[in-house]
Parts: C-alpha cells; structure tokens; sequence
C-alpha cells in the first residue's frame, strides 16, 4: 500500500472570471502545498465558473480558458509548486465541429492534469446532463479519453460530474484498466435529498471501479443554481472515509492508503468501450512519480456534521442570496416589508446572507394595512437591525386614481404596483437591488401583481412552497440568539391587504392543501386523472391546474431566484407561455 494525502479544493469560482479564478487556483495550490498535499483537485469548469452557459459557444472566452490553463501552470511551476500535481475543471475545444457544416472547435467539458510547469493530461467529460437545468448537448461534445496518472505509485484516474451518473460510462473502463484512485470534479447544484443521493452514487461507483472515489463539488451561488460543495471520500468498498461541510468554502485534506500500481506503465494508450454505450475510450497512462511517499503519520479523517433538511434548504437560500448580491457588484438590498411572513423571511434571509445593516426595508401602509401589518413589520426590525423607512402610499394611490378611474382588481393591484415603483426608484437612487418576496406557491398560481410584488430583481424565496415558508420561519426563530421573525407574523393568517378584510384563502384553497397538489402537479408533471387517482379533490385540481397554467407568462417574468427543489420555475420547467393544452377538464 501507499500513503497520498489528497486536497480537495471546495472552492467558490466566478462564472467568466478565468483570471480571477485562475489566482484562486494558485492560492489554494499553495495551501494544500502548506498542508502536505501530494494532490489538489478543482472542481468542474473551475477555471471558467459553471455552468457558463452559451459564453462557452464563444470563440474568445474558450480561447482565454485554454490561454490561461497553460499559463496557469508554468506560474505554479515559476512560483515552486510545479511538484505538486493539480487536477482542473476547465472549457477547451476539440478538434471536431460541433455540427455539420460549422468550424471546428466544439466545446469540450474538460479537466486537465498540471505537473511541473505544464498540461501533462487531459480529458472531457463523456456523459453531457442533458435534463432539468442542464443542457449540455447544447454546448458541448462528449470526451473519449480517459487518463490515469501515476503519482508516487499510485494510478489516479479522471472523470466528470455526470461520468458517475450514468450506468457503465468512464467507470466501467477504469475497473478494467486498474486505478488505485478515482478522483472526480463535479459542479453539483444542490436540491433537497441530493447529498443522500450523491453519497450512495459514490459508493456504487466506488465499488464498480474497485478503488477509493474522491469527489470535489464546488460551492457558492450562480444565478438560480446553488452548489453545496459536500465533497467526499469513500473507499473502494464504497465505505465513507471523510466528508466536507456544505455550503462552505474548504481545503478539505484526506490522508489515504492506496494500492500500489500493479500494472506495468507499457504502452502509453490503448482503447477501451465505454459499458454505457459501447463508444471508444482511449485510456492514457502518464508517470509522474514511480516511488511512494515516505511513510508519515496520517491525519485523522474529518466527516463533517450534516445539516437536517430544512437547514440545507435555509443555507441553501442564504448562499443564494449572498452570491448573487455579491458577484453581481451590489452592496446593499431593498425590499418590502408588510408584517406577512414572506417579507420577513426574506428580510431574514437576507440579513444572514449580507449582514442587517446592508438590508434595507420599507414600510409602505395603504389605506387597507392592517394595524399589526406596520407593528410586524417595526418588531422585526427592532429585533433584526435592519434599516427601515416607512412610505405610506394612500396619497400616491390617490392621486393615480385622481387621473384614471380604476375599479375592483385594477384598484387593488395599483397598491402593489406603487409599491413596486418605490421600491425600483430607491433602487435606483442608492444602487440596492430589489429583493422580490414571492414564494412558489404565489408563482405557480399566478397570486401577485405584474410590475406590482414581483418587480425586483432577484427572488430569494421562489423556490420555496408556502407551507415550507412557514416551517423556515420557525426552524431559524429556534436557531440560538434572539429570534428574528415576530412571532405574530408566523401566526396570523396571511393577506395581500388590497382590499378590506382580504385573506388568501379567498382566492386559494388552504396552503397544506396546495402545495401538497402543487409538488404533484408542478415538481412531479402528473396529469389530471394521476392527480385524481393520487388523492386530490377534483374540482380543485381543475381549479388549480388552470390557474398553474395561465399563470405561465407572469413566471417567465419574474426575477430568477435560488432551486432547492427537484424542479423550479426556470431552468428546470419549460413550458410555452402560448399554449392551448390543457390538462382534460
Ligand atoms: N398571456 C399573457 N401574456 C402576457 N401578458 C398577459 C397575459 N395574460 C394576461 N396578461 C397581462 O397580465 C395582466 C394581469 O396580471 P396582473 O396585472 O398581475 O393582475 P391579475 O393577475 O389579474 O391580479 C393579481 C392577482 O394577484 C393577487 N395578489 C396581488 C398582489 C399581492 C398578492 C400576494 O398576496 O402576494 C396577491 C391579487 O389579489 C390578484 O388575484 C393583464 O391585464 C395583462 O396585461
Ligand atoms: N404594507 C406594506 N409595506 C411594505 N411592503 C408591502 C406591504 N404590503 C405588501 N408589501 C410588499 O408586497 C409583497 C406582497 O405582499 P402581500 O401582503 O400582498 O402578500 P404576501 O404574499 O402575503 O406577502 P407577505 O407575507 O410578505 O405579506 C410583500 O411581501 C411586501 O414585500
Ligand atoms: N455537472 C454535471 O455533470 C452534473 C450532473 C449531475 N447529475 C449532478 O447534478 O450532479
């Protein structure tokens, strides 16, 4: 056997900032050099942030991708950590048209081998996710290489994110060519129950490929995708070594024993199939280092502590949030705060996620506000430390309708759309980006004004079903410290205040009731009569189908915001917005 001890660099890239996360890549390379790493593995795309989405189409950026990975390894090299071998996420070309009739140089999901100042292996990934939010056959063409390198004895195979997720694939090839290590960059996005599901992948590979699986996920927030990182090592009885945290950045160090090579080094490549689909891989074999490492103490591994579910899911949105605010060039947010609990919890999202002093909230009472909707609104604040201002909006309101007679649901949505235009013009004036409060619940029915609550520009809660806003609110007030939500907020039965007297459930059936359709309906696709065999009361699922379905033009409006289900308004449900199908009513 022979010791390696191996970083996993849990890092959080910049999509198309190539040169700020090529300086990330040295930085970390020289830490895990301090902790006595004789391997450092990025994740996916790390060079290039991911998903890039049609910037990866782009002649100049995949150009500046290869440009740098070069550079990026003679400056390891020139800054004396050429001996320590770095395994890399980046976007390259092959020497293939994408389609018929179009220059070569189709995109390539790559990862490559750094080692002394150069690119000594590379390979992309063979199986393209072409499903929910990924659409790779869009993008990229599939790999066929497959390059094991021999490190201090060891033979250390490469594959991608998606390699483990198909049946056979690139492991297959690994079991029969002999590894010691599988190692694995991944660009995972996070959806509830989905560490429970990646560790068991692991292991199962793990076990196909007979060897130790290290797998790197990334971490951070992009656009709607949230990655959790939750990197892990497991044996190659699929049993689990060591496990980082979620949602954190981390170096994550794990001393392991490894089979040495038995194989002779040989011919440098020959071919093999791929068990999925019987396309050809070509195995290459690179020598970096022969001899194993002298023997040292290895360091305990480290399985961090798990989050339960709905932490996940409040971390998840929290890293949403900050990454967004961040990598957007914002400083600051704004956003309405009425005393319901949507508000709140956004409010309390966002003070996590940035801090409550860069929160911004304003308390904007009509003349249908509710007494408790501005003593709500004022306890948060008081309890939070946020800022807040109150605007009330009767004057405005009235001064609309000094112009235009409005009536009915025209009258009610002008309040929310006049808050909407206070809230973009604060915006504007202080630079705050507008946080949009609606939960999904909201967005699959069609329940709120266009340019009115669903102005902004980013939607922190989106994802997030009403009956689960509710469990949120109450699984952050029992978190230690003062809790941040009033209690009365969670309590009270929740109303758009448009009209006197409002109540949600004179428009909706009661939450519970909805969401429990909505998830078969809109996170399963079950059609009418599967409704209806699962349980739902069929004049409701009429009801509720129809106004999902009309609803779909107010959707693709709406501010993107972080998935943590299984599917979210966005990448992962693309429906036609003019659409006569209907479900058999
Ligand atoms: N297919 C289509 N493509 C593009 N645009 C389309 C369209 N169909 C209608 N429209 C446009 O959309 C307009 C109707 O939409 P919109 O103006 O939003 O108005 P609408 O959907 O009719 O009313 C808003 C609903 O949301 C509820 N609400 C409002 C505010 C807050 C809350 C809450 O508690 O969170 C609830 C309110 O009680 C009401 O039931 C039409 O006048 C038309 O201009
Ligand atoms: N009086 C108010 N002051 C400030 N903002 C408001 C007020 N009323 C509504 N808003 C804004 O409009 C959004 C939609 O609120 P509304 O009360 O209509 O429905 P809701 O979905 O129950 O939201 P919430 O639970 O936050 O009250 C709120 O989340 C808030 O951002
Ligand atoms: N980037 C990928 O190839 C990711 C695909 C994979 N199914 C995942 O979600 O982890």
């Amino acid at each position: 056997m022979a010791q390696l001890r191996i970083a996993l660099a849990q890092t959080n890239p910049v999509v198309g900032d190539i040169a700020g996360n090529a300086e990330t890549l040295v930085e970390w390379t020289r830490r895990a050099a301090g902790r006595g790493a004789h391997l450092v593995v990025f994740p996916e795309m790390f060079l290039t942030g991911y998903p890039a989405e049609d910037l990866v189409l782009r002649s100049s950026f995949a150009e500046a991708s290869i440009a740098t990975l070069s550079e990026v390894a003679a400056r390891l090299a020139d800054e004396g950590l050429g001996d320590l071998p770095v395994v890399v996420g980046y976007l390259d070309r092959a020497d293939l048209a994408p389609r018929v009739g179009q220059p070569k140089g189709a995109p390539l999901d790559a990862a490559a081998v750094l080692h002394r100042g150069r690119v000594v292996a590379k390979s992309a990934k063979h199986h393209l996710p072409n499903y929910g939010v990924f659409d790779e056959y869009r993008y990229f063409v599939r790999g066929d290489r497959l390059p094991i390198f021999r490190l201090h004895g060891v033979d250390v195979a490469v594959a991608l994110c998606e390699d483990l997720w198909q049946e056979g694939g690139p492991v297959s090839v690994v079991a029969e060519a002999g590894a010691g290590l599988l190692v694995v960059p991944n660009g995972s996005p996070y959806e509830t129950n989905k560490d429970d599901v990646r560790l068991e992948l692991c292991a199962r590979r793990a076990r196909e490929a007979g060897c130790a699986l290290a797998y790197v996920n990334m971490v951070g927030g992009q656009d709607e995708l949230v990655f959790d990182g939750d990197s892990l090592v497991v044996d190659a009885s699929g049993a689990l070594v060591a496990r980082a945290s979620q949602f954190r950045e981390e170096l994550f160090v794990t001393d392991l024993e490894l089979p040495e090579a038995a194989v002779e080094l040989g011919e440098p490549s020959h071919d093999s199939y791929d068990a999925h689909d019987g396309t050809v891989i070509t195995v290459e074999r690179v020598l970096l280092s022969a001899d194993p490492v002298e023997p040292y103490e290895p360091e305990p591994p480290v399985v961090a502590e798990r989050l339960d579910d709905l932490a996940e899911v409040y971390h998840a949105l929290v890293t949403g949030v900050r990454d967004y605010v961040r990598k957007n060039g914002f400083k600051s947010v704004i956003l309405g705060l009425s005393g319901g609990i949507d508000s709140a919890l956004t409010a309390t999202i966002a003070a996590d996620a940035i801090g409550p002093e860069r929160v911004h909230t304003v308390l904007m009472p009509s003349r249908y506000s509710s007494d408790h909707s501005i003593t709500d609104a004022e306890e948060l604040v008081r309890r939070q430390g946020v800022n807040a201002q109150v605007v009330p909006i009767a004057d405005i309101v009235s001064a609309f309708e000094k112009e235009i007679a409005l009536t009915g649901l025209a009258a009610e949505n002008l309040q929310a759309r006049v808050r909407g235009m206070l809230l973009m013009s604060l915006s504007n004036e202080h630079g705050h980006l507008v946080l949009t409060t609606g939960n999904k619940s909201e967005l699959a029915t069609g329940y709120s004004t266009l340019y009115g609550d669903s102005a902004g520009g980013y939607a922190p809660i989106k994802d997030v079903l009403k009956s689960v806003v509710w469990k949120l609110a109450e699984w952050r007030n029992a978190q230690p410290g003062v809790p941040p939500i009033p209690e009365n907020s969670i309590t009270k039965e929740p109303s758009a205040e448009l009209r006197p007297d409002q109540r949600d459930t004179d428009s909706l059936p009661q939450y519970e009731v909805l969401d429990s359709l909505l998830r078969d309906y809109v996170e399963r696709d079950m059609g009418r009569d599967e409704l209806i065999a699962a349980g739902h009361d069929p004049e409701l699922v009429t009801k509720v189908i129809r106004m999902v379905d009309l609803a779909e033009y107010k959707r693709r409006q709406y501010p993107p915001g972080p998935k943590i289900t299984p599917k979210n308004f966005g990448r992962d449900r693309r429906l036609p917005i003019t659409n006569r199908w209907r479900e058999r009513l």
